[in-house]
């Protein structure tokens, strides 16, 4: 699989490494421009290493919904154009705005994805791809609610994170219904299980749909 350009990999202490070129963030180890990309920290880097396909090529416009302190979106800001990251907590929010600060495109914004008419007026529509881990109850009702960010040819890139809808059900059953409601609004292109790195998380390519 290809990874987007501004994403290399680099041995660092004998094992092949996900890296970004930008300012470090979480302590994480850097080699010359490049600061390491942990995919035991990051769904989506763990997307990556376990070579799913998610049509990232580099330079796209994202929105990125539940961006906590901004481990992931950092590395996503480093390859992607403009990014908008939604964050509803305000702690961490604060931490986002420093990783903002040595980065022009990566705009944060302290929302609840859940109401994506409180920030359609700043964030941008025909985006390239909406990034979400939200690790919250209706993680398919966010994705189908920020769907009208999307260009037609877009791609969700969804981590479910089964113990965030149900701590009691089976993780498999929890997902079957999480793609169940994904499927009203989008096309299911891959999905992948990321328990190597990421316990009870499934990932999810897909397309919207028509309107
Ligand atoms: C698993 S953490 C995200 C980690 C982050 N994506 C990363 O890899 O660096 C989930 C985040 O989603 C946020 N979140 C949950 N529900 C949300 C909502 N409705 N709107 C915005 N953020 C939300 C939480 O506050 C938390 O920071």
């Amino acid at each position: 699989m290809t990874l987007p350009e501004g994403v290399s990999r680099r041995r660092v202490d004998d094992r092949e490494r996900l890296a970004t070129r930008g300012e470090p963030v979480y302590g994480e180890p850097t080699d010359g421009p490049w600061r390491l990309w942990d995919a035991g920290r990051s769904k989506l880097g763990a997307m990556l290493e376990l070579g799913l396909d998610t049509g990232l090529t580099g330079g796209e416009g994202v929105l990125y919904l539940g961006a906590a302190s901004g481990t992931t979106v950092s590395h996503v800001a480093d390859f992607a154009g403009p990014t908008y990251a939604v964050e509803f907590a305000p702690r961490p929010a604060r931490d986002l705005v420093d990783v903002a600060a040595s980065r022009p495109n990566l705009f944060p914004l302290l929302k609840d994805a859940r109401r994506p008419e409180t920030y359609a007026h700043v964030v941008e529509s025909n985006l390239d791809v909406l990034i979400q881990d939200v690790a919250t109850r209706g993680q398919a009702r966010v994705a189908a609610r920020n769907r009208r960010f999307l260009a037609p040819d877009g791609r969700l890139l969804a981590a479910i994170k089964a113990r965030s809808e149900d701590v009691t059900r089976e993780p498999a059953a929890v997902f079957e219904d999480v793609l169940a409601t994904l499927r009203d609004r989008y096309e299911i292109l891959a999905t992948a299980r990321l328990d190597r790195y990421h316990d009870d998380h499934l990932a999810v390519v897909a397309r919207p749909l028509a309107e």
